[in-house]
């Protein structure tokens, strides 16, 4: 038997174009000799359609679409993820599904067992989880089926605290020989590589193929990698394309399929995952025009070398906005950056607006504006000119702060932090430059000018102000945000690993004051276990202070 593996980057909701996407793929995968095409988790709908799950018209849409995929798909089974109703009353109404179905019938459905309900999922919200292990026979051959987080609770390999059973064990007990799982797995950088370590640990451990079939694209902050694959007896046997669609072919009985390259470095990765994130945020809101501002510094120069990536040079807008504080260094670099990148760019002095800002507020303060009054009216005058380009060009403005910039607040509200996507809100400082390094290197030329690299960091809204004057050294910055942010480690195990408590204090005292930042700041795309945003929810107004009770543990 021959099985494809239709990795597609569905749109949530966009049912028609959905619907004829799978339809063409089914249609490939039948003529290139295949009996079985499977598609991922909710696949019908796109993962995670979130409250348009309460729209009773958006789930009756996806059931028609459901319905006319199951009718459509002619001389090869499928099996597809899709939204089913509860029919029992009680619980939640409806179910996150997959069915199996061959020449418009349709033989089984199963339902996801393990509803993930952490960091950015929230499944309990809407589902009722499944009861029974489901096993069909596809062309003699029994298939266990399961849904994404099904195959995450294994007792020697990811024993989650969070369930009781193990569907796979079930699938397995119910006689299943081959184990399919719809997925659609959001990505952060080394999740490939977990994923590749579970399916394998699961099928030396059964002694039987694991088919992995995953979403690819960007939703709003997440970005799914695809990467789908089949394993058996421990070894990946195929495996799909990264970051794009892909049609993955596996023929069993000779245990062979294509298998594409996978990353090995974490900078690729994320230069793969922050490129599709831009590009699917742009065609899936239906726009083409990044409008980005040029400072000369490293994280709007790598912002704008994304978006060049994402979109194309005619889809970038570069702007500069020199002030009295920027030096002819910084707009050297930027000008450098645009013309190695073969972008448009605008400038737009803020000098004389800033002035009459100046003049303006002296008038009513009775006093000249103070040092960080000063500071945010420069951000916040070239955030409104960026938004004014976007309204004229019918773009979008990118946000240029890294993960350490947002974690501790060193953003403008309305100033920097103004704009539709923030593509480096995820990326911590180091990876910053690390990626601008790869750029590079990938182009064998300078698109980013070696002084950007060597200069210190400054905003430049103050006479030689430099970032480390205010914050501690990005290089303990962003060790500290993984270790409390990212990895939840207490503030003791920090100071235990060497930390400078001064920093600790400090960064920890501004990551809580900065929450009400973050609650005002655009989607961010996410690359780590633990991004700030949807998957991090914490109070604005609280009494909690993180450094009086760090001794204590019951967890
Ligand atoms: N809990 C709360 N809920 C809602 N709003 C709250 C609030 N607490 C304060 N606020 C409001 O927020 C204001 C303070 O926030 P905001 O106006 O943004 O300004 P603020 O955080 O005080 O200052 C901005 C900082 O970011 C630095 N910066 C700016 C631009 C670029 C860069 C860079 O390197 O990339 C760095 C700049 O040097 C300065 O240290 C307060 O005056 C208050 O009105
Ligand atoms: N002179 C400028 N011209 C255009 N945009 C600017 C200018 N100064 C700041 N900006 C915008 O505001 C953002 C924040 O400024 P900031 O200077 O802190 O960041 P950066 O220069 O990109 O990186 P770094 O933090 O390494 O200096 C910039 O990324 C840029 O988008
Ligand atoms: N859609 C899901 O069930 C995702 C959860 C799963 N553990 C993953 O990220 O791979």
């Amino acid at each position: 038997m021959k099985i494809a593996l239709a990795q597609i980057n569905p749109t949530i909701g966009a049912f028609s174009a959905n619907l004829a996407k799978m339809i063409r793929m089914a249609e490939e995968a039948r003529d290139r000799g295949c009996q079985l095409v499977v598609f991922p988790e909710l696949a019908i709908c796109g993962y995670p359609p979130r409250d348009l799950l309460e729209r009773p018209e958006f789930v009756a849409a996806n059931l028609e679409a459901t319905e006319a995929l199951v009718k459509a798909t002619k001389g090869i089974t499928l099996i597809c993820g899709f939204v089913d109703l509860v029919r029992e009353k009680g619980g939640k109404p409806l179910r996150n599904a997959t069915l199996v179905a061959q020449d418009g019938k349709v033989l089984a459905r199963a339902y996801k067992r393990l509803l993930p309900t952490y960091d950015v999922f929230d499944e309990t919200r809407y589902f009722e989880p499944g009861k029974t292990a489901t096993v069909t026979e596809i062309g003699g051959i029994p298939f266990g089926l399961s849904i994404c987080e099904d195959i995450w609770n294994d007792a020697d390999f990811f024993p989650s605290p969070l369930y009781d059973l193990d569907p796979v064990a079930e699938l397995v007990a119910t006689g299943a020989k081959i184990v399919v799982n719809i997925s659609a797995s959001p990505f952060y950088l080394g999740k490939g590589h977990l994923r590749e370590r579970l399916l394998c640990h699961l099928s030396a451990k059964y002694q039987r193929p694991f088919l992995y079939c995953n979403q690819v694209g960007a939703d709003d902050h997440l970005i799914f990698d695809g990467h789908s694959l089949v394993a058996d007896k421990g070894k990946v046997l195929a495996r799909a394309a990264s970051f794009k669609e892909d049609l993955l072919i596996f023929d069993l009985a000779a245990e062979k399929g294509p298998m594409a390259p996978y990353f090995e470095r974490d900078d690729e990765e994320a230069l793969e995952a922050l490129t599709l994130g831009i590009r699917d945020y742009f065609s899936k809101t239906g726009f083409s025009l990044a409008v980005v501002g040029l400072s000369g510094g490293i994280d709007s120069s790598v912002t704008a070398a994304l978006a060049v990536r994402a979109l194309g040079a005619e889809g970038v807008l570069g702007v500069l906005m020199p002030s009295p504080y920027t030096s002819r260094a910084s707009m050297e670099d930027a000008q450098a950056l645009a013309t190695a990148l073969g972008i448009q760019t605008k400038t737009i002095a803020i000098t004389r607006i800033y002035q009459e800002y100046r003049v303006c507020l002296e008038g009513a303060l009775g006093e000249p504006p103070g040092d960080i009054t000063d500071q945010n009216i420069q951000a916040r005058i070239r955030g409104n000119l960026l938004m004014a380009l976007a309204n004229q060009y019918r773009g979008l403005v990118l946000c240029t702060g890294n993960k350490a910039e947002f974690a501790v607040g060193y953003c403008t509200l309305y100033g920097d932090m103004c704009g539709a996507l923030s593509v480096l809100a995820d990326v911590p400082k180091l990876m910053v430059y690390k990626l601008g390094r790869l750029i590079n290197a990938q182009h064998g030329k300078k698109i980013i000018p070696e002084r950007v690299f060597i200069k210190a960091p400054s905003a430049e809204l103050k006479p030689n102000q430099k970032d480390e004057d205010d914050l501690p050294a990005y290089i303990l910055l962003d060790t500290l945000v993984k270790g409390y942010v990212e990895e939840l480690k207490s503030p003791e195990d920090l100071l235990a690993s060497g930390l400078p408590p001064e920093s600790l204090e400090q960064t920890l005292k501004m990551i809580y004051r900065a929450e009400y930042k973050r609650w005002q700041a655009a989607p961010g795309l996410k690359i780590t276990a633990k991004a700030f945003g949807y998957g991090r929810r914490y109070p604005i107004a609280h009494g909690f202070d993180p450094l009086k009770f760090r001794n204590r543990r019951v967890l």
